[in-house]
């Protein structure tokens, strides 16, 4: 491949997940929070719902879905944001955590400790006899199904109030496939689509949230071996470069490889399943 090739591709992966070209925080947050009032007007459902971790997605989604669900009822009708805490017994970051629901201020926050299901779970296949083979492999699988256990609760949530889900997917995190499947996947409606990473700290800032949680390393925290393990070390390149990426800059060969085959490697994440009809 000639380096004009490489930059051909990377200009098509920006623009399939749609990076903007250019960035405006107060267009964009007016643009989201007017979208998902739209999807609210449109589907006849009567909320939001989000899980939310303490993480800087979670903050800047949930307060977007609260902004949107306070103009749907200036509007007339009527709109909840249900904010779900979702801890696996006990979270390391649950001050952060605190410091999100306090900042986004939605209409109700509900709590469900996750552990109970997911280890429930996990027992019930070891017992019908899954094995995995070694105690990172399972630990590792474990935390698919953590993602999964609030996939659950937040749609019994939705279904229960006639509420959409929100999910916190962005151009960052979708280029890398890193979210399980039909786990932290699994939404109605993303509000932080196309959005790179740095773009999602600077709504995060326009929108006022307490900097602790604007400048937080990201973690998906599902490893119970490796608590807290930063996605950057998970996926062996930083956000600084994912987002030079996105954006057509500049990035190391080993950066650029690494990007485009876990890009490549994760295209069925980013697809309705496969079918015959196809
Ligand atoms: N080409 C293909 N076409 C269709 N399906 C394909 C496939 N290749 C694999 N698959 C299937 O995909 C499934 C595996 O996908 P999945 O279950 O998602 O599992 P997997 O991608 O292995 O794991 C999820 C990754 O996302 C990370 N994560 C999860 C949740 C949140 C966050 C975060 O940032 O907060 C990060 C997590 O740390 C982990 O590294 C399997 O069923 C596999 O067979
Ligand atoms: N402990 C948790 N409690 C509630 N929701 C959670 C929890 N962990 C993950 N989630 C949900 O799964 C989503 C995906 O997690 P992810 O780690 O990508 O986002 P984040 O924690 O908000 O931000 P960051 O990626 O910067 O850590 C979160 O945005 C949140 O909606
Ligand atoms: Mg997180």
């Amino acid at each position: 491949m000639t380096s004009q090739d490489n930059r051909d591709l990377q200009q098509r992966i920006g623009q399939a997940l749609g990076v903007l070209n250019s960035f405006d925080s107060e267009r964009e947050i007016e643009r989201r929070v007017d979208f998902l009032c739209k999807q609210m007007i449109e589907s006849g459902q009567r909320g939001l719902v989000l899980g939310i971790s303490g993480g800087v997605d979670s903050t800047v989604a949930g307060r977007l879905a609260q902004l949107a669900v306070e103009r749907v009822r200036e509007q007339g009708d009527k709109a909840t944001f249900y904010a779900m805490r979702l801890p696996y017994g006990e979270q390391q970051d649950e001050k952060d955590a605190r410091m999100a629901i306090d900042y986004i201020a939605p209409d109700r926050a509900l709590a469900t400790d996750i552990k109970p299901a997911s280890d429930a779970m996990l027992e019930a296949l070891e017992q019908s006899g899954l094995q995995f083979d070694d105690p990172g492999h399972r630990d590792f699988v474990h935390g698919n199904i953590k993602a999964r256990q609030r996939m659950i609760a937040q749609y019994a949530v939705a279904g229960t109030n006639g509420a959409l889900v929100v999910g916190t997917d962005q151009a960052a995190e979708a280029m890398m496939g890193f979210f399980t499947k039909y786990g932290d996947g699994a939404c109605d409606l993303v509000p932080l689509a196309g959005l790179t990473k740095g773009q999602v700290r600077e709504l995060g800032r326009a929108l006022g949230a307490p900097s602790q949680l604007v400048e937080k390393v990201p973690t998906a925290d599902l490893e119970s071996l490796r608590p807290q393990l930063t996605d950057e070390e998970a996926l062996g390149v930083s956000y600084e470069e994912i987002d030079t990426f996105l954006m057509g800059g500049e990035v190391s060969e080993q950066a650029y490889r690494t990007i485009v085959s876990t890009y490549e490697r994760t295209e069925h994440k980013r697809r309705l399943p496969r079918s015959p009809l196809d």
